[in-house]
């Protein structure tokens, strides 16, 4: 496949439901004839899953998140995104760096000039083609995670929060606007699937 978007992320606050749409999203490209690899950040390497358990369960500075997600990045780029990419399939991202604006940026304070110094220097200009933003208000949010699992350490960062890495994603989507669809993740998961499969229509 050629000239639609090849390199996909889903984003959105902790319990949006983006992970929720991932698998149809893949089973729909699939149907329509692209190879494609689902993957996610932190993670999607052993290396960057072994970061992963260390960020989503160890106390650290958001100057040490932002190392670890950058690190976890640089492999999983390196050994799994930019090899499928090369190799003409359509990668599936949940998450990638809009979440370290969004989390450790916005919603942690660290400096938005040195996390994009970070980004230069271990992407090298290479970041998705698209990007979906699952949008819905933190206490929705909240509610839909209460009753779906166990919070982790992030999960446990209160209402404020989430409220400022929800503005950071939409300062991200005020800042590429044909890059980052907002899709208005409070509707009923049906709704919201079909809004992903229409974007995924129009993009890829
Ligand atoms: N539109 C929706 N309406 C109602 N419930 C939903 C909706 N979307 C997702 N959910 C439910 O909310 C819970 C969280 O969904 P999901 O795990 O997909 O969120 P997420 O954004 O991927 O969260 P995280 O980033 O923390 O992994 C699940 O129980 C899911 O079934
Ligand atoms: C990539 C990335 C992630 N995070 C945070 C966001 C979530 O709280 C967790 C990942 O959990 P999920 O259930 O897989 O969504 O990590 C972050 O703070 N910074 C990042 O760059």
């Amino acid at each position: 496949m050629s000239g639609g978007a090849r390199f996909i992320s889903f984003e959105g606050i902790d319990g949006a439901g983006k992970s929720s749409h991932i698998e149809a999203a893949a089973a729909w490209l699939r149907e329509r004839g692209h190879r494609v690899r689902l993957t996610r950040e932190p993670g999607g390497t052993p290396l960057a899953e072994a970061l992963r358990e260390l960020f989503l369960h160890r106390a650290m500075d958001g100057l040490t998140e932002a190392l670890l997600v950058f690190a976890a990045r640089r492999d999983h780029l390196q050994t799994v995104i930019l090899p499928a990419l090369a190799d003409g399939q359509t990668v599936l991202c949940d998450r990638f760096t809009d979440a370290t604006f969004a989390y450790q940026g916005a919603g942690r304070g660290f400096d938005l000039a040195q996390l994009g110094q970070l980004e230069a220097w271990v992407q090298q200009g290479r970041g998705p083609d698209l990007t979906l933003w699952f949008d819905v208000a933190p206490e929705v949010a909240a509610q839909r995670r209460a009753a779906a699992r166990e919070a982790d350490r992030l999960e446990r960062e209160d209402i404020d929060f989430f409220a400022r890495v929800r503005q950071g994603y939409a300062d991200r989507a005020a800042a590429a606007p044909s890059r980052l669809v907002r899709l208005d993740a409070s509707h009923p998961l049906e709704t919201v699937r079909q809004a992903v499969l229409d974007c995924l229509a129009q993009r890829c």
